[in-house]
């Protein structure tokens, strides 16, 4: 199986601290997998070296074949954990901003959404909800015709009502015999339903990687039960 991210003896030094230290490791095309661990574990660290926003210390990060650099924007959309909205613009107006910025995006797609995700196309973003602006933000990612879209804690803020039916439409509004979608996320048990593989992450380095399908029936355990032996 092809591929779509491959980590190569990769460190991620911040000043003072060591955010990634010398990972390995190779994920699939065409799967829905989770990226957890503790607060601080180098999960947003690990997901901005394979959008490109950040580089190596040292080591290889690529992305389908390629060393990853900002020019994967191209080919990468990326959930950031920031709130990277203009406050000014309406709900419309960034749709039509972030159409304008990537070739690749489905406006009609993003419409199609934005009735599904109940947002106003006349709302100001300054006067949404924490919850509306994650909303929001899932359907900017999720509207990229890219093979790899990238999400940094997407359910943070959204209420636990409907976060069920949020998680449910990340499945529905994906394209996975063309997409790869890697996520990170302290909501392990209302994600696991929609998980292909995990990936445990702890103090920098990667404890483990399994399909969630394998954790279930050869180890018979929930995805939590997983992490608490993972990570101990
Ligand atoms: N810009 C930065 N400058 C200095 N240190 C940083 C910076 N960004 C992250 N770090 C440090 O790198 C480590 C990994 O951080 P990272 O944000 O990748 O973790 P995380 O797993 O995403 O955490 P959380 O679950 O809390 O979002 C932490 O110790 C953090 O303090």
């Amino acid at each position: 199986m092809n591929s779509i991210v491959a980590f190569s003896n990769v460190t991620k030094k911040y000043p003072g601290r060591t955010a990634l230290n010398n990972i390995s490791f190779t994920l699939p095309q065409g799967k829905v997998i989770g990226l957890v661990g503790p607060n601080g574990s180098g999960k947003s660290t690990l997901l901005k070296l394979i959008s490109g926003l950040a580089r190596p210390s040292s080591g290889l990060v690529e992305v389908n074949g390629k060393a990853a650099h900002r020019r994967i924007a191209g080919e990468v959309a990326y959930l950031s954990e920031l709130d990277v909205l203009y406050p000014f613009f309406t709900v419309l107006e960034t749709i039509r901003f972030n159409a304008g910025l990537f070739k690749d995006f489905d406006q009609a797609k993003a419409m199609e959404m934005l009735t599904f995700m109940q947002l106003e196309p006349d709302q100001k973003v300054r006067s949404l909800s924490k919850g509306n602006r994650g909303r929001l933000k899932i359907i900017l990612a999720l509207s990229r015709q890219v093979p790899l879209v990238l999400m940094d804690e997407p359910l943070s803020g959204l209420d636990p009502l409907v976060r069920d039916s949020i998680i449910r439409s990340l499945i529905s509004f994906l394209d996975l015999e063309s997409q790869t979608v890697i996520m990170s996320t302290h909501e392990v048990a209302e994600v696991e339903p929609i998980l292909d593989m995990v990936v445990a992450i702890q103090k920098g380095q990667i404890r483990n990687i399994d399909e969630v399908e394998n954790i279930r029936s050869q180890h018979g355990q929930s995805l939590i039960q997983w992490m608490k032996e993972t990570l101990t």
